[in-house]
């Protein structure tokens, strides 16, 4: 038998629910949500957070538009004690903003929490204990009734604290931790006791929290399970039901979206999901998720760097570059088909439109990130990744036929380097190839008359530090520049395609001229830029035919 033995493991059974509503239902609202981030992402990290670590990451919470916050489990430590009494003496709890805080359903406990709190306007004071099978068997070593009761007497403290302080406006709240390794009538039995001893009313709700605080079954059998307790709970009017669910097998967010269309009113995770083991639910996915389906998440992640940078520096934990949304790689393309695509939607996209671009599940600019993050260079890129970068850094437009000859070029210096090739590469690489390509031909001079619709030209070319007089005449000033040439070199010179622009907006700019020519029956690609457009002109056709001359070896005759 192999040591890789999933016998080992037996699977959650899900509840019998065949009028199961959610999965007919799609989220319209955002829910309320709570932070967790400074007590159950900081009971997870290595080094929990320093007060001044707590405090920036409460004040960029209070901006992202927190309005419930869970601050910490200050009956445990005297860091998190004194922080809960730094927000309320140095009063810098908004008035918009209601705290929480964490203890378990033990007396001392809950009489030390009441003592963080003198003097808090308003507070949630938020009581648990675990109710699964695996820890009343194996944990606490108690019967269903014996653990019931942890919860009434924690809820009978929790009410008598209140009492005791009723300056405060006192908001309760209960979990059954590990409510998805409960049997849900055995949760609702536990939730309607504790329901019992508070009383609450619609005007006076409490909070039921149902965690997922190890994720163990597909997101569907959660949402059964919410539904179900929904339905089955006492006073539903009175309570509201939150979820906070974990990460353990990847679903999250998923679990807690479902969770929100099987009737809960609440969500707690947090930012960027870090948390006990794999994490909370991230906020940001799922706000986001709301956002791109045209929901208003009623939190602002628009500083989305800045959320970053503070809950890296906080949880000393890195965002992970494909991080949804938040991840630096998460709206760059490196490949061609959806690099075609994205710039295709992009030119077609306009201001105020709404939003239907391939490949990018929203705007990246709505979070701070700009388009030039988006298309990136390596060797599996297209065209149109390349050509969107010029344009976008440097405002070299290459036409079609350029842009073909050009990712060639671009792919194999890729591969040859074996990374990403930056902008400045790419230009550099562009210059190198058709502006400055080896034994260019310089234009030194040129002069053209016009008589009778026929222009004559006359240039001065140098090679070698040689100078070669060219002439020559024809039917518009290209004709008559290339017919010299043709004269001067002996081959046979056809301009195929020309494209030229300008690249700046005033009288000092610079004109870019591409043009392509056949040389002696091969096609070679040349790009010119000067101040003038026909010396732009004549300068791509010199690069392209100095490209022709590197190609086979030719030189210009003397
Ligand atoms: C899923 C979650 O995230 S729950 C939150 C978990 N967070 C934390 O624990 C972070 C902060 N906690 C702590 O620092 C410590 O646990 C403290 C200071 C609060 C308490 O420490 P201790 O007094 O040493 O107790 P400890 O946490 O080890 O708990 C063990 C005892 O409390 C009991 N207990 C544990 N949880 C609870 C609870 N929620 N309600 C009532 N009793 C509980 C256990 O049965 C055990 O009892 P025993 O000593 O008779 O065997
Ligand atoms: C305290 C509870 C809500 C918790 O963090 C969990 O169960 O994950
Ligand atoms: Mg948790």
């Amino acid at each position: 038998m192999s040591r890789f033995d999933h016998r080992k493991y037996t699977p959650i059974q899900p509840i019998h629910k065949p009028d199961r509503r959610w999965p007919n239902r799609v989220i319209e609202a955002a829910p309320q949500w709570c932070s967790v981030d400074l007590r159950d992402g900081n009971q997870a990290l290595i080094e929990p957070m320093s007060p001044e670590q707590k405090l920036e990451m409460f004040e960029m919470l209070v901006d992202v538009g927190f309005k419930q916050i869970e601050i910490g489990f200050p009956a445990a430590s005297q860091t998190d004690f004194d922080f809960v009494r730094k927000l309320i003496t140095e009063q810098r709890i908004p008035d918009d903003v209601t705290i929480q805080v964490l203890t378990q359903a033990r007396k001392p406990l809950i009489e030390r929490t009441y003592e963080s709190l003198k003097g808090a306007s308003r507070a949630i004071v938020h009581v648990y204990n675990s109710t699964s099978t695996v820890q009343r068997e194996q944990v606490f070593k108690m019967s269903r009734e014996q653990i019931k009761q942890i919860a009434v007497d924690g809820a009978t403290w929790v009410g008598e604290g209140a009492a005791r302080q009723p300056e405060t406006d006192w908001q309760f709240q209960y979990s059954p931790e590990s409510f998805t390794g409960t049997e849900v009538d055995y949760a609702v039995e536990v939730c309607n006791a504790v329901i019992d001893v508070w009383q609450p009313t619609s005007d006076k709700k409490c909070i039921i929290n149902l965690p997922a605080t190890v994720e163990v079954a597909t997101p569907n059998v959660y949402a059964d399970q919410i539904e179900w307790f929904c339905e089955q709970v006492s006073r539903r009017d009175s309570v509201i039901v939150s979820l906070h669910t974990h990460n353990d097998r990847g679903c999250g967010v998923a679990a807690s979206e479902l969770g929100v269309l099987a009737g809960a009113d609440r969500v707690e995770g947090t930012l960027l999901g870090n948390g006990e083991r794999t994490g909370n639910m991230d906020i940001v996915t799922m706000g986001m998720n709301m956002y791109s389906a045209g929901v208003d998440p009623e939190l602002d992640f628009s500083h989305m760097d800045r959320i970053i940078n503070v809950v890296e520096k906080c949880t000393q934990l890195k965002v992970h570059p494909r991080h949804p949304y938040a991840g630096e790689l998460v709206f760059a393309a490196f490949s061609g088909s959806h690099q075609d695509a994205i710039n295709k939607c992009l030119a077609q996209y306009q201001e105020g439109e709404t939003w239907e671009v391939a490949y990018l599940p929203i705007d990246p600019r709505d979070l701070g990130r700009n388009y030039q993050q988006v298309i990136r260079i390596n060797s599996q890129s297209g065209k149109g990744g390349v050509a969107y970068v010029l344009e976008q850094e440097h405002a070299i437009k290459m036409p079609r036929w350029l842009q073909v000859d050009f990712s060639p070029v671009v792919q194999v210096f890729a591969e040859d380097c074996e990374s990403e090739v930056t902008a400045d590469q790419i230009v550099s690489l562009f210059e190198k190839t058709y502006i400055e390509p080896d034994n260019a031909i310089a234009l030194k001079s040129y002069q053209v008359n016009r008589e009778s619709g026929l222009d004559a030209m006359q240039a001065v070319l140098v090679a070698n530090h040689a100078e070669h007089p060219i002439q020559g005449e024809g039917r518009g000033v290209l004709e008559a520049f290339v017919s010299g040439l043709n004269r001067h070199t002996q081959h046979d010179i056809v301009i195929i395609e020309y494209d030229e622009h300008t690249l700046g907006h005033d009288d000092a700019s610079e004109a870019i001229a591409y043009v392509q020519v056949s040389v002696n029956a091969q096609r070679v690609c040349g790009v010119g830029r000067s101040r003038d457009i026909l010396g732009a002109t004549f300068i791509a056709i010199l690069n392209a035919l100095a490209r022709a001359e590197n190609i086979n070896a030719m030189r210009l005759s003397a």
